[in-house]
């Protein structure tokens, strides 16, 4: 199997959609143009991270956001893994990630499951639910290469979330996420570690870059972690595509000398979950 070649959009988000989704239009080229085969946009790529925004820049499926991120994978000939977006259906908002084949066909939407609903004293208070409502699936896809996990920011604190998509085969997870300056400095690294490390994936985060301009500021650090844990490409907090490569022989190699996932104790665990 060949490598896969990832370009991570890095993308500064402002406050008017059309100028975020011409941003992410030439990102996106950029990255294609440099080879990649999977291009991937950061959490609520056409929308600051704010929840007063979010109703005012929600689409409904499918909308301009999602129509240009199809056409944008069919004309390049690429995987497109559209980070996230404000989502209306139905009179709710969702935080949802759109991802498309090399024909521009829907592969992947995933809902955002844990919302961010937090209160760090002398930190951050931020509380999705206000606005967002909760998504209630496990994102897995094929793809030529393999299977690939989605899931959105907050997610990733959640091995079980994690564990599922392995155990459906993901050998890559992919999280569009925005961490701030109070967790990000603290559990960025460490947790994308330990969801690759957990799972032996590679794992791929992209973040926005840092905007001090509106409240939510966020960490940036894009990264790509490999199944061993380590992590092989990161951005600093600037705009910027970061590029990467990704072998699934080590993902193989990886789960073969050590096998974790195959030494798991079912047979217990099963027993407590009674
Ligand atoms: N923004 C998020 O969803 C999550 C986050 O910033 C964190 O977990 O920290």
């Amino acid at each position: 199997m060949g490598k896969i070649r990832v370009g991570i959009c890095q993308m500064r988000v402002d406050l008017d959609k059309s100028s975020n989704l011409k941003k992410a239009d030439n990102m996106i080229r950029e990255a294609a143009a440099n080879g990649s085969d999977f291009v991937v946009l950061p959490e609520m790529f056409n929308c600051p991270y704010e929840n007063k925004y979010f109703p005012i820049f929600a689409e409904t499926y499918s909308g301009e956001t999602t129509r240009m991120l199809s056409n944008l994978a069919k004309e390049l000939g690429i995987y497109i893994i559209g980070g996230s977006i404000p989502e209306e259906d139905n009179g709710s908002i969702y935080n949802t990630s759109y991802s498309f084949d090399r024909g521009g066909k829907l592969i992947g939407k995933h809902r955002k499951m844990h919302l961010f609903d937090i209160d760090v004293e002398g930190g951050i208070r931020f509380k999705e639910s206000d606005t967002l409502e909760y998504g209630n699936n496990v994102t897995v896809f094929d793809t030529e290469f393999c299977k690939v996990g989605v899931a959105i920011c907050y997610d990733m604190r959640f091995p079980e979330l994690m564990r599922l998509m392995a155990l459906a085969g993901a050998e890559i997870i992919i999280v569009p996420a925005a961490f701030n300056m109070t967790t990000g400095p603290a559990h960025w690294h460490i947790t994308v570690r330990a969801r690759a490390l957990d799972n032996q994936v590679y794992f791929i985060a992209a973040s926005p870059s840092r905007d001090l301009d509106f409240t939510y500021h966020a960490y940036g650090h894009s990264c790509i972690v490999s199944p061993w844990g380590e992590i092989i490409k990161e951005a600093e907090e600037k705009e910027c595509i970061l590029y990467g490569e990704l072998d699934l022989d080590v993902v193989e190699k990886v789960r073969r000398e050590l096998p974790l996932l195959k030494h798991r104790r079912t047979d217990i665990y099963d027993v407590y979950k009674k």
